[in-house]
């Protein structure tokens, strides 16, 4: 699903590269932690995943689209094939819960009936049924992030790309949100979640990408956090 051959990343303001000639491979199916220091590569190597920048070296490719070389017309394509979300959630505000779901499916081009079909869905799924018309401050931070799954869950991407969603959650609501993301690894989406969360990770138990200063320094199949981080 993820190939990743010696990619770098090198921003001009910056001295040393964000992300240093890394190699990963994720396959269909997966689900998978990176974790690491702050400003170790972890954002951006998802930037890199989302195409919303290019890497300056290497070979990156997802689901078998070449993202160095793709072309301008064709990363809404790829974007639309990928769920995200975000610590700070990123919801429309003055859009309701159906509405923030909703309106993602619209810009994708989905007719009104299969939108009036899909929203219910996946609103139950996440156990919001009966919140689609609360507005998002009318939720709590954990119903916030279940909006922002649904949003992203909505058109069945073949990778969800999370950059630390608990983040902002307290430790229980954190494992409810995992509980989420496990589930809807069960349906096939590969999950790939940057986080700080030794706690969640230590708990999960899955693979664990460790990078430090933009290379990669671990990668274990049933990793943990690590030892006095
Ligand atoms: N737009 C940018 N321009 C220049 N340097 C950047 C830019 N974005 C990130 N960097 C640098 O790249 C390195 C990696 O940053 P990145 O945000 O990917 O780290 P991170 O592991 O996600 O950190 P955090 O856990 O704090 O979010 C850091 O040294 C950072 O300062």
């Amino acid at each position: 699903m993820i190939h990743a051959s010696k990619v770098s990343k090198q921003y001009k303001a910056s001295t040393r590269p964000a992300l240093d000639e890394i190699n990963i491979d994720v396959d269909k199916g997966e689900f998978a932690f990176v974790i690491g220091p702050s400003g170790s590569g972890k954002s951006t190597l998802l930037r890199l995943l989302i195409r919303e920048d290019v890497p300056t070296g290497g070979e990156l490719e997802v689901n078998g689209e070449d993202l160095v070389h793709m072309r301008r017309g064709k990363v809404a394509a790829h974007r639309r094939k990928l769920g995200c979300v975000f610590q700070d959630f990123r919801l429309l505000t003055n859009r309701t819960v159906e509405q923030n779901v909703g309106f993602a499916l619209e810009v994708i081009g989905r007719s009104r009936a299969s939108i009036k079909q899909t929203v219910p869905e996946v609103l139950e799924m996440v156990g919001l049924e009966g919140k689609a018309n609360r507005m998002p401050n009318e939720l709590s931070g954990g119903e916030q992030q279940r909006v922002a799954i649904a949003r992203a869950f909505a058109n069945r991407p073949i990778l969800l790309l999370a950059d630390e969603p608990t983040g902002n959650l307290d430790p229980d609501t954190s494992a409810d949100i995992m509980l989420l993301l496990e589930r809807i690894n069960r349906t096939g989406t590969t999950v790939l979640m940057a986080t700080h969360d030794n706690t969640i990770v230590d708990s999960m138990r899955r693979r664990v990408i460790e990078l430090q200063l933009g290379k990669v320094v671990r990668d274990e199949a049933r990793g943990v956090y690590g030892v006095g981080r």
